[in-house]
């Protein structure tokens, strides 16, 4: 072999919000102990949807930092693109020329519960009865009202430490809240971990399709940085990821469904894949709960759990959830 090559720069497109920051800065580290000699830069892509706060349900919300990273990415203008597989929607095809080469090791996929600093409230059933609680996800507010139809569910949006600062605030905040459910892989990126009160068990809240992944993408010509990229994927996860969102591209859902899915794999290599869809209050839901002996084939363990929610009326449930 001759010489290596001249280390190349890495320009990684990222969101500015604090989580995205802390998501980039776990990335240049596995990079950085990959290839110590990258120049990696970190540049800020910003799009409108950070920046609201009210009802996203209905303006392809979502998907607009994912739009915005890929058109940065097809232009050249930057070399990597991180994503939040969880916030990737499941109607959107992947831009021309782009590829999907890594998905990290899933983290904590579950969702917590976390309260006012200095409340004595310990779980849900803690809660008084009609309290207020935060989330934007009509994934959790119908399993939480599952759980205590009597909650009065109040949507609120954009990073993090401004929901907690909403939390915290209480009066003075103009929004009175008794707690927000949010995710743990969230919680622990900013180093925040303490603040989940409960943690709840996957069977009660059901995750969310590709909840804790990080997915890596960039150019498909760009074969270098693709095979340097590639190091960092986790098999188990690719395949866990890939059953939960066939299913959801076979359920067709819209940007912010209410839809539910994890998988898993078992101690023997089979996949287990829940699915879930709700209507938006929680009391109708379809279900499904598959099991593969073949880890081989997650797409059809996916395009077989969506077939079997869509024979319990999920096309229904998705439609009356559907945004005006
Ligand atoms: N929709 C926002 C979002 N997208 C990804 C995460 C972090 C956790 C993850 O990757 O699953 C969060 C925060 C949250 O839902 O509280």
């Amino acid at each position: 072999m001759s010489a290596d090559p001249p280390a190349r720069e890495l320009r990684i497109g990222t969101r500015t919000s604090p989580m995205a920051l802390a998501q980039t800065t776990h990335v240049t580290r596995l990079l950085h102990a990959l290839d110590p000699r990258l120049r990696i830069v970190t540049v800020p892509v910003q799009s409108e949807a950070g920046l609201w706060h009210g009802d996203l349900s209905g303006t392809g919300g979502k998907g607009l930092f994912v739009k915005a990273l890929d058109a940065r990415l097809q232009s050249g203008d930057i070399d990597l693109a991180l994503h939040c597989l969880k916030d990737v929607p499941g109607d959107v095809p992947l831009r021309e020329g782009l590829v999907v080469v890594a998905h990290l090791e899933r983290a904590d996929v579950r969702d917590a519960l976390v309260v006012p600093e200095h409340s004595g409230v310990r779980r849900l059933d803690d809660l008084p009865h009609g309290a207020r609680v935060g989330t934007a996800s009509v994934r959790r507010r119908a399993q939480l009202l599952r759980l205590r139809p009597d909650l009065r569910i109040v949507p609120v949006r954009g990073a993090v430490g401004t929901r907690l600062d909403l939390l915290d605030g209480g009066r003075e905040a103009h929004v009175e809240l008794d707690a927000l459910v949010l995710a743990s892989a969230g919680l622990a990126r900013l180093g925040l971990t303490h603040r989940a009160r409960q943690v709840f068990e996957t069977d009660e809240l059901l995750p969310a399709v590709g909840a804790g992944v990080l997915s890596l993408e960039c150019r498909r010509h760009d074969t270098a940085l693709a095979a340097l990229l590639e190091q960092l994927n986790h098999e188990r996860t690719l395949t866990e990821a890939t059953a939960e969102r066939v299913m959801l591209q076979g359920l067709r859902g819209h940007c912010n469904s209410p839809i539910a899915g994890y998988c898993v794999t078992g101690p023997d290599g089979h996949l287990s894949l829940r699915g879930m869809v709700f209507s938006p209050d929680g009391t109708a839901f379809a279900q499904a709960h598959l099991r593969s002996d073949a880890p081989h084939d997650p797409a059809a363990l996916g395009a077989h759990a969506a077939t079997e929610l869509l024979s319990q009326g999920a096309r229904a449930l998705i439609d009356t959830g559907a945004p005006l």
